[in-house]
């Protein structure tokens, strides 16, 4: 569905700025630091999962300065709603992932179904280990069980976000700073 431009105007000025562009910024550098730690001899492949991942990666993989493969999976769940459904598999892994060290990287874990079942598809894939990392792991006691992010970026309070991948309806991805809906 496409916005009108006024609605998708009223929602980013009326939205709350939860990080700003250097906050997110400051987070992604603490990631890379983490990661390129763990990583720098693991020669992993690193997986974006499409859409929310995309722009976390596009400034996420400049700052890891170690070997690597990356590539990218396609998985969705919450279409434009505000709360996830049926995950829906676009684009699955087809790299060779036998005894391979996976990183996947998306903008947030949420519920967490939907890294719970890539973690899965990876691990059947014969993966060696498979690593997440997300720019926002919002906090609440919903989880999926088992599901955890092994690099995060920012702890996020349980609101609809938008900016920095995340969408709402379609819309706003292209930002850096995060925000919250109004009223969600
Ligand atoms: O932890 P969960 O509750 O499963 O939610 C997290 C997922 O939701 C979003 O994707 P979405 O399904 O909205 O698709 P998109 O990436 O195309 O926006 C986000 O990019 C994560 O992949
Ligand atoms: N845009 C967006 N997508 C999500 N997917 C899971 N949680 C969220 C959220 O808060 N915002």
């Amino acid at each position: 569905m496409t916005l009108e431009l006024p609605e998708a105007r009223t929602i980013i000025d009326n939205a709350d700025c939860l990080h700003s562009e250097a906050e997110v910024l400051a987070a992604l550098d603490s990631m890379a630091a983490a990661m390129t730690a763990r990583l720098a001899d693991a020669n992993p492949i690193v997986y974006t999962i499409m859409n929310g991942g995309l722009i976390v990666a596009g400034h996420l993989l400049p700052r890891l300065r170690f070997p690597l493969e990356c590539s990218y999976l396609h998985a969705t769940r919450y279409r434009h709603e505000t709360s996830g459904g049926a995950l829906n598999w676009k684009v699955a892994p087809s790299e060779e992932l036998k005894g391979r060290s996976v990183v996947i990287v998306d903008d947030i874990l949420d519920e967490g179904h939907t890294l719970a079942a890539v973690i899965d598809y990876c691990k059947k894939q014969g993966a060696r280990e498979v690593l997440v990392a997300v720019l926002v792991d919002k906090q609440h006691d919903r989880k999926a069980p088992g599901v955890k992010a092994d690099f995060v970026g920012l702890q996020v309070q349980d609101r609809f976000l938008f900016g920095c991948g995340m969408d709402y309806q379609g819309y706003w991805r292209n930002t850096l700073a995060i925000y919250a809906v109004k009223g969600l």
